[in-house]
């Protein structure tokens, strides 16, 4: 496997060093792209910066993820338009953590030669000073060149200006590069087309420094056809921590993609090869109701990045919705599976002790909570068959519903008619 070819073929290369597809091509190459700890996870957006080193790792080459322990302090303004606030160091510790934890699953970390390598950039920038900095690091690089970066370009045009810190950034990326080409023979970055003009500042400084040779590539912002932003949704960022995105939202998500979408991102995400993805295509073309892509789409990222039991339960959790899965079904969940579930689902609040007696259905659905405007609404629809407690049609407007009915001691599930879903939750 070609590691170039395979990432041009999938759509995801921008753009590249001369030279670079030559040394990959001699043998094993060590690369490596890094991560900021901007938040505690890494959303759907890092995937692609993952999957380039998954491909350069399955290519037979050593990668190495970088967390920056040591820029996350300064903050890169590489497409920023404003000046951002400084995290604290509690917070930088806590996201780094997370962030690290995440990059772990997804290389292979014991493969002999090419095994993948985490390293922190605060470990080299810890006891770096900064008059050393300015002399070893600083001398080596004009103001200008540093000047005519787009990151700073952009900013010095604006009105927001920028401070003397995130001006830095770009040397202190640029000095990660040259460590790492220095002590383990690192001659690759890869990163996001935003990464251009940083890395470009790394390989600068490796030639002024000691005169070495060192090589870039970026991949594609990964966009949307309808021209949105692509990562998010109403309700915020797809993110790869499963306490901030449920597996099942997360499954949602690339099931959603439009068809146009599906086509590219099924290139970017997955490790399908060309003729499987291209018959999936052809499957997909002929029948787009099917949406072949956006299933094995997500179903394979799904696993990748929850495995394969997360995925299973995301399925279950849409035929729980959508299908015939019966209540039993809560009970494999806990309470934030539970409330991911029927996320942007009305809910109402009910007190535990007014359920301790029983309460008739119609009081329940009418007066204790708003699934019904009114009693004489919620009578009509029992009446005529179209309302579900728990999944199972309310037989009579004289019914009432008590704590043993309740599901994990707590929920209460009202449908009106098929998919109009309401969590009641006693306390
Ligand atoms: N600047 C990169 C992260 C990074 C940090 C340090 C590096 O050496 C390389 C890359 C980003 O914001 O995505």
């Amino acid at each position: 496997m070609n590691f170039v070819e395979e990432l041009r073929w999938r759509g995801m290369l921008h753009d590249i060093m001369p030279g670079t597809e030559d040394i990959l091509n001699k043998g094993m190459v060590s690369g490596y792209i890094g991560f900021d700890p901007t938040a505690d996870s890494l959303h759907v957006g890092s995937l692609a910066q993952i999957m380039s080193l998954i491909h350069f790792q399955r290519a037979g080459h050593k990668p190495f993820a970088l967390i920056g322990g040591a820029t996350g302090m300064v903050g890169d303004p590489s497409g920023k338009s404003a000046e951002r606030n400084l995290l604290s160091e509690d917070t930088l510790q806590h996201n780094l953590q997370g962030i690290k934890s995440q990059l772990e699953r997804f290389l292979d970390f014991d493969s002999g030669a090419n095994s993948a390598q985490m390293v922190n950039n605060y470990d080299w920038f810890k006891d770096f000073t900064f008059l050393n900095f300015i002399r070893d690091v600083g001398k080596h690089i004009t103001v200008n060149y540093m000047m005519a970066k787009d990151s700073v370009k952009n900013r010095i045009n604006g009105d927001t200006g920028m401070s003397f810190t995130e001006f830095t950034y770009q040397l202190v990326q640029g000095y990660d590069f040259y460590y790492l080409w220095k002590n383990h023979n690192c001659v690759l970055q890869m990163g996001g087309s935003d990464q251009w003009g940083n890395i470009v500042t790394g390989t600068e400084l490796i030639r002024r420094k000691d005169a070495g040779e060192a090589y870039a590539l970026t991949t594609q912002l990964i966009k949307k056809a309808d021209g949105t932003k692509f990562g998010k949704t109403e309700g915020g960022n797809i993110w790869l921590d499963a306490e901030k995105t449920s597996p099942y939202k997360f499954y949602q998500f690339w099931l959603n993609t439009s068809d146009e979408d599906a086509k590219s991102y099924i290139r970017i995400f997955t490790l399908f090869e060309k003729e499987i993805i291209e018959s999936l295509e052809a499957e997909q073309d002929a029948a787009p109701h099917t949406r072949v892509l956006q299933k094995a789409l997500a179903k394979d990222i799904t696993i990748r990045v929850h495995g394969e039991a997360e995925y299973e339960k995301a399925i279950k959790s849409s035929e729980f919705l959508f299908g015939n899965i019966g209540i039993e079904f809560l009970n494999e969940l806990n309470d934030a599976e539970v409330l991911g579930l029927f996320e942007g689902v009305p809910n109402f609040t009910i007190k535990l002790s007014d359920l301790q007696a029983g309460l008739n259905v119609v009081d329940l659905l009418a007066s204790h909570t708003a699934v019904f405007p009114s009693k004489g609404e919620a009578k009509k629809m029992i009446q005529g068959g179209g309302t579900a407690i728990n999944k199972v049609k309310i037989a009579s407007a004289d019914d009432s519903y008590s704590v043993d009915a309740l599901i994990n001691g707590k929920y209460l599930v009202a449908q009106k008619g098929k998919k109009n879903y309401f969590l009641i939750i006693a306390e």
